[in-house]
């Protein structure tokens, strides 16, 4: 294909068609989901559990269930029962799960952390695994299965992700069960997702790192398509960023399996032949889609139109002048204008109408500029997660002095080590419980829902994570009742509820949040992140012939996020008078 000749690439002009001025009125800049001026105090901050549901996109409608019809005789409830070969071939062990406890599987296997987010269909819960002691993310299907036809699909995104197999850029699939109507899938557990992580940066262009989400991208599609699926919903909604910045391609409710591809131990009901195709999100959709054509090609599309979106910040039509001219061919030039002539060059392969012309993600991964990219991005992301580890390392070398040092009989050393009791004041609590009930999750929800399981995952807020603050949210909030969820109160024997809505404070790690500054920082990870910039600009400086191009600076997601094993949380617990007495008693004893 001649376009793929490095001359072209560098030097695409790009014609302005008159028509199309009408149409680029269709596309607008992001609206930003953080102002990051620290004189916006009055503005909501990323904290806000209420902005999340506000700048989440539109729901797709093509992609809904039919409505719960009283035609569907009730079902009386599914056991457990895995789905996923993993859990089939190792079933936890007895001692941790017994069917015949009236507890759900997931309420005898894990300790759940938190609603991380809600899509469409399914909730998504921080979750720490009791077998392994790994954090997860466990999404949860709303409603109930409506029909054998919707279980049938629920079950396939779930089989589909595991036969996937495991790929640095696609999101790790651990395990997939089905409890009373519900389907689970168990995953790795991320920072955020493309979308909000893109709309919570400065709007600032930021063409390395879009080359980085690019490789990423085409490397988790070409693992996908080579095993023979298409994945038909690709947007930034659906890819997630680990702590490191590396994105993982995730969300494989549509994806389907391409025309004609054998793939081992698959049926015809797996394969979903006989049923009717879902929509994805028309705002990212390939053209040939309408006409029911589908192909590897179609991801490639979506691919472009994501990519359009985040390098130039603009909010993608659904619909309208824009949407048609976009699937014309027609870039809107506004916005491309600021662009390298590289990257115009590679969205326009990318986004070309007809899917035999467009590019296919081997041809873009040969294309010398992309080659010298992935180069770059995979330099960038070995500095961040190695140093990452090292972070790790060092922390846990801290803390297990630390832990020694407590276990020497040193009268002045635990004076030192043992933190001054404190009675924090109600309103603290109530301030704590008041975000709490707030939130939207909170409110009744026509189904099941994890109820008594459920807390409200502060990550956002800069909140304390830890187990105690956890245990006053936890079990406090119902989903499943209308009513407005109270705290739980304590009894008198119990100890005072903590401090403050509480920020963060560990020897390493501070997550420091200031009303009116929305960022969060996290400052081991924000050091690895300046660390792994500077570094893999000196790295790349030999193979980048733009200075201005940096792979490390915008790919940090830590700057809103917090992950509580690697934050040690001291718990500083408070005493009565009575117990320091004794302690101080024995303490003289000794
Ligand atoms: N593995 C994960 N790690 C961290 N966050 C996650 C993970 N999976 C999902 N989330 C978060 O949970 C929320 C809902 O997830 P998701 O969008 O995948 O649900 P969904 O029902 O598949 O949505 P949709 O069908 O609309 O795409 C999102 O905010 C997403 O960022």
């Amino acid at each position: 294909m001649s376009i793929f000749c490095e001359p072209t690439l560098t030097a695409t002009p790009l014609p302005i068609p008159v028509h199309f001025s009408q149409a680029q009125k269709s596309f607008c800049l992001k609206k930003r989901r953080l102002p990051f001026s620290s004189s916006s105090s009055s503005s909501p901050s990323v904290s806000s559990p209420h902005l999340l549901s506000h700048s989440l996109p539109p729901r797709p409608p093509s992609k809904g269930y039919p409505p719960v019809s009283r035609l569907f005789s009730q079902r009386p409830p599914s056991p457990w029962t895995p789905h996923s070969r993993s859990l089939i071939k190792t079933p936890p062990p007895a001692s941790l799960y017994d069917p015949g406890r009236p507890q759900s599987y997931f309420s005898q296997c894990f300790t759940n952390l938190g609603l991380l987010g809600r899509g469409s269909f399914g909730e998504v819960y921080k979750v720490l695994s009791l077998q392994d002691g790994q954090l997860y993310a466990v999404k949860r299907t709303v409603q109930c299965f409506r029909g054998h036809a919707d279980r049938r699909r629920s079950l396939r995104e779930a089989r589909n992700h595991e036969r996937l197999g495991p790929h640095p850029h696609i999101l790790g699939f651990q395990a997939a069960w089905e409890e009373k109507g519900h389907l689970y899938i168990q995953t790795e557990l991320c920072c955020t997702n493309l979308l909000m992580y893109a709309e919570a940066k400065e709007p600032n262009l930021d063409e390395a790192a879009v080359w980085g989400y690019l490789c990423d991208l085409l490397l988790a599609l070409q693992h996908l398509h080579s095993q023979g699926f298409i994945h038909l919903d690709i947007k930034p909604a659906n890819v997630f960023l680990t702590q490191s910045g590396r994105l993982k391609l995730g969300d494989f409710g549509l994806m389907v399996i391409r025309k004609g591809e054998q793939i081992e131990g698959l049926d015809g009901e797996e394969r979903g032949e006989g049923e009717e195709g879902q929509e994805g999100d028309p705002r990212y959709m390939a053209p040939e889609l309408l006409r029911g054509e589908y192909s590897p090609a179609a991801d490639v599309f979506s691919l472009g139109v994501s990519i359009l979106e985040l390098a130039c910040n603009i909010e993608v039509p659904k619909g309208g002048d824009g949407w048609q001219e976009l699937r014309r061919g027609n870039l809107p030039y506004e916005f491309i204008s600021g662009l390298s002539a590289d990257l115009r060059s590679v969205l326009k392969v990318m986004l070309l109408p007809d899917p035999m012309e467009r590019a296919t993600v081997s041809q873009l991964l040969a294309l010398p500029v992309v080659r010298r990219q992935k180069l770059k991005r995979q330099v960038s992301l070995f500095l961040a997660e190695s140093l990452l580890i090292l972070f790790s390392f060092c922390k846990s070398m801290v803390l297990s002095g630390w832990g020694l040092l407590s276990t020497l009989h040193f009268p002045f050393l635990r004076t030192w080590m043992t933190a001054a009791p404190h009675t924090p004041t109600k309103d603290s609590w109530e301030n704590d419980v008041g975000h709490s009930i707030a939130h939207p999750s909170f409110l009744h929800t026509d189904t099941g829902s994890l109820g008594e399981e459920l807390v409200f995952f502060p990550n956002a807020l800069g909140l304390d994570h830890s187990p105690t603050s956890s245990q006053r949210l936890q079990s406090k909030l119902s989903l499943g009742s209308t009513s407005t969820p109270l705290p739980k109160i304590s009894t008198p024997s119990q100890h005072t509820p903590p401090q403050t809505p509480r920020f963060t404070h560990s020897p390493m790690w501070s997550v420091t949040h200031t009303p009116g500054s929305t960022r969060s920082s996290c400052s081991p990870s924000a050091d690895v992140t300046a660390l792994a910039h500077s570094m893999s600009q000196s790295a790349s400086s030999t193979c980048d012939d733009s200075p201005s191009k940096d792979l490390g600076s915008a790919h940090s997601p830590v700057l809103n996020w917090v992950r509580p094993e690697l934050c040690p949380r001291p718990v500083f617990e408070p005493k009565n008078l009575l117990s320091l007495f004794d302690e101080a008693t024995l303490e003289g004893l000794s």
